[in-house]
């Protein structure tokens, strides 16, 4: 079908037409410069992920691969064709678009909406054929709106309208689609579908470019991240090379741990606080006492547990001005990487594996120095027997109690295992109260 010969490719040799090039693209709104020399190709088959934080220019960089936004300078091509130089109808036979905001201004059903993606493809005034008629219904069952179809769309919830508005991208069955946030309203069970089904629509050669605020779901589905700061490209690579500890730091302004996640192994980002004191920490060591903030140097503290509440033990103590050390801790996970951003003394052991006699007596070794040992009760069930003797020697042990009362059953379970002379002599406390609980111990 042709609009005219302006909108056509012309007959030179191109690249494929699910290729992307995005070349020196700068872009202002008035005085404001949005995005600045951005590059970059896109090949067919692959799913780029767009990440950065709130205003980097992600919708701006969608939108002027669209077409929607004129870049003041530079060039955007599509399978060879400038995305300026074509009409919209035009482009919208190689490019679709799922918006960040799906509200639409009308009350048609369903699938009639999932139809508008067909309109590209007939001359204006004919009857949808039965190509568009299959692509329609196959549109609905991939992104499990069919139950919908013959709803109004002003009547679905926003996440239902936001997997309504992908079928009718999916159902213009072009070679690239640009996605803005496609998962933002979604439950986890849509997500996940949804980013499935966009992987689908990639491994069958379309080439997709997606806004996507959560890293963890970038980096598990796409193939590359480019991560935009400020309107430029930071970096632009596979998922664990862009998302570092020190690129969400420099893009962000976040504490981040990146550490593999166990099921997927792909990077995980866990945003910690920043390292500006804890309200109450200092109120607790300048409260009056004679001996003031070194209260806490002079008492080594050994903590045993793991994950983000051991994390968020040692940077309590260690703003506390604490003496801390920790261990053992699972090595790539969130306290060894807490550990090392605070300069904590730690000992790391794989994940899984048994610990050596050398890591347990270190282990020991630090019990037995400390004034306190702080065992991070989320992280009681999986105390081993090597861990309950060495506590046996710990002068005296406080346990952080989880905040959920959820694992309230893993933890009586656990003081079973420590026995009853344990439970007696360990001072309980939330993470609230760790450090009076650690000064009451001390007294
Ligand atoms: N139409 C517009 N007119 C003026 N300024 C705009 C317009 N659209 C976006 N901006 C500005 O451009 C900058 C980039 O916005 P953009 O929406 O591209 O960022 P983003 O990375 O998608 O952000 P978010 O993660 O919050 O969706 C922001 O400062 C924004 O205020």
């Amino acid at each position: 079908m042709s609009d005219g010969s302006a909108d056509e490719p012309t007959a030179r040799s191109r690249p494929d037409p699910a290729t992307i090039a995005v070349r020196d693209v700068s872009l202002s709104f008035g005085d404001l410069r949005v995005l600045e020399d951005v590059s970059l190709t896109v090949s067919p088959g692959e799913f780029v992920g767009l990440v950065g934080p709130n205003g980097a220019g992600k919708t701006t960089l969608l939108r002027s691969i669209s077409g929607a936004f004129e870049p003041s300078s530079g060039t955007i091509e599509i399978g060879g064709t400038d995305v300026h130089d074509v009409s919209s109808r035009a482009s919208s036979r190689f490019v679709a678009v799922v918006p960040q905001d799906t509200s639409l201004s009308f009350s048609f059903p369903v699938r009639d909406v999932v139809e508008m993606g067909r309109h590209p493809h007939r001359s204006r005034f004919s009857s949808p054929t039965v190509d568009d008629r299959d692509a329609v219904e196959r549109a609905l069952e991939r992104t499990r709106t069919t139950d919908l179809a013959d709803r109004p769309i002003d009547e679905v919830s926003g996440g239902q309208r936001q997997r309504v508005v992908l079928a009718r991208a999916v159902a213009q069955a072009t070679p690239v689609l640009l996605l803005d946030e496609p998962t933002a309203s979604l439950d986890i069970n849509h997500q996940i579908e949804t980013l499935e089904l966009v992987r689908e629509l990639v491994d069958d050669g379309r080439t997709v470019v997606a806004a996507i605020h959560d890293l963890d779901l970038a980096a598990r589905y796409c193939d590359r991240l480019v991560l935009l700061a400020d309107g430029t490209v930071h970096s632009d690579g596979p998922p664990q090379s862009v998302l570092t500890r020190e690129t969400i730091a420099e893009t962000f302004e976040a504490n981040a741990a990146v550490t593999p996640n166990p099921v997927t192994g792909t990077p995980t980002v866990t945003a910690l606080s920043d390292r500006t004191p804890f309200a109450g920490a200092d109120s607790e060591i300048g409260s009056g006492r004679a001996d003031g903030g070194d209260r806490f140097a002079a008492f080594p503290v050994h903590v045993i547990g793991s994950g983000t509440a051991a994390a968020g033990v040692l940077e309590r103590l260690e703003r506390a001005g604490v003496d801390v050390s920790v261990g053992p801790v699972p090595a790539g996970g969130v306290a060894e990487e807490a550990a090392r951003r605070l300069e904590v003394d730690y000992l790391a052991v794989e994940p899984f594996e048994p610990i050596s006699s050398d890591v347990r007596a270190a282990v020991d070794a630090r019990i037995r120095n400390a004034d306190v040992t702080v065992v991070v009760g989320s992280a009681l069930p999986a105390v081993g027997p090597d861990d309950l003797e060495s506590l046996e020697s710990a002068s005296s042990l406080v346990v952080v109690e989880p905040e959920s009362g959820g694992s309230r059953t893993d933890e009586n379970g656990a003081s079973d295992r420590l026995g009853g002379g344990w439970g007696e002599r360990a001072r309980k406390t939330p993470m609230d109260g760790l450090l009076e609980a650690i000064d009451a111990e001390l007294e």
